[in-house]
């Protein structure tokens, strides 16, 4: 039977494209997914294998960065404008181009032009909260006599877009990565901390206000804490809860490392410093993973090495 072809279109889907815009020490975010479908003249690459038409998708993904930097992200509509028109006008063989975004929202985690709800009034220019609250969890067991209360959050995500350097690992025959001395730190935080109450009506915590005030030890520590690793972030946060919160003994963290990369754009005669602002590849996988357990100095941990990843 014979076949023709009908609709088609291609191009490079979900660029995750974060563009940070430096304004002195204030940043600003835009967090984007960016699909390219580009159709045209484009019947001889699938009758008989001549890509002479054909702008590779990798062009795409590239052009997608490149103008996040050149031109910056004014709005996802006006970015989607600025591609579409440029495959098409630039491109005798692309008639048509479809540019979809999906736009992640972020919140500054305090200061005067954000909102204070966080962790308080004081200005903070360049530590942010994805928009859409965590999830509150607890876990409460009781044998007959005592009780043992776990409460926590998971998908707390946070980014600094500065004030995070990682240098002065291990360096095998393995290792490639770059030492870096101003980067993005974004975690989706998932933690369980325990309380030492076990039976005393009278002395039996505020759980609401000890969940609130929990929270905003870990948002203030991730804020002030110029990171030289994701590790020592966690213990600042754990020691923070501890320091601050006598009714909690023990705090467990599982923290993905949601790693951003700075594109290169070399190839197209741009710089792309983190201290210009500079545009990143949010990557989804792998991720590194890091865990761990901050106690009261002579406490015993309890909370399950696993209980994280629920
Ligand atoms: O904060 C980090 N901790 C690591 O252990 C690590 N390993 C890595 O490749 N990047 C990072 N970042």
């Amino acid at each position: 039977m014979p076949t023709i072809l009908g609709q088609n279109q291609y191009g490079k889907a979900e660029n995750r494209v974060v563009k940070i815009t430096r304004d002195g020490d204030t940043h600003h975010i835009k967090d984007l997914n960016v699909s390219v479908a580009l159709s045209g003249d484009l019947d001889d690459v699938h009758y008989n294998g001549s890509n002479a038409n054909c702008l590779p998708t990798d062009t795409t993904k590239n052009t997608c960065f490149a103008f996040a930097k050149e031109y910056g992200i004014e709005s996802a509509e006006q970015y989607g404008i600025h591609l579409a028109r440029h495959f098409v006008d630039s491109q005798p063989s692309i008639h048509r181009a479809r540019i979809r975004i999906e736009e992640y929202s972020w919140e500054r985690i305090g200061g005067s032009d954000g909102n204070s709800k966080f962790i308080g009034a004081d200005e903070v220019k360049h530590s942010f909260v994805r928009k859409g609250q965590e999830t509150r969890v607890a876990q409460i067991t009781y044998d007959g006599e005592n009780f043992e209360v776990l409460s926590g959050l998971k998908d707390l995500t946070v980014m600094n877009s500065t004030n995070s350097e990682f240098w002065g690992y291990i360096k095998d025959k393995y290792t490639t990565l770059q030492e870096d001395y101003d980067r993005i730190l974004a975690t989706s935080l998932s933690t369980w901390w325990r309380h030492n109450w076990t039976n005393d009506e009278q002395r039996m915590p505020s759980w609401e206000r000890s969940y609130e005030q929990a929270k905003k030890h870990i948002l203030h520590a991730f804020v002030e804490t110029y990171s030289l690793s994701l590790q020592q972030t966690l213990y600042q946060m754990g020691s923070r809860v501890i320091n601050n919160r006598s009714e909690i003994d023990e705090i467990r963290f599982s923290a993905p490392n949601k790693h951003h990369f700075r594109q290169d754009l070399s190839a197209f005669g741009l710089d792309n410093e983190a201290k210009d602002g500079a545009v990143y590849y949010a990557a989804d996988r792998p991720y590194g993973l890091i865990e761990a357990t901050i106690l009261r100095d002579g406490v015993e941990p309890k909370i399950p090495v696993d209980m994280t990843n629920l």
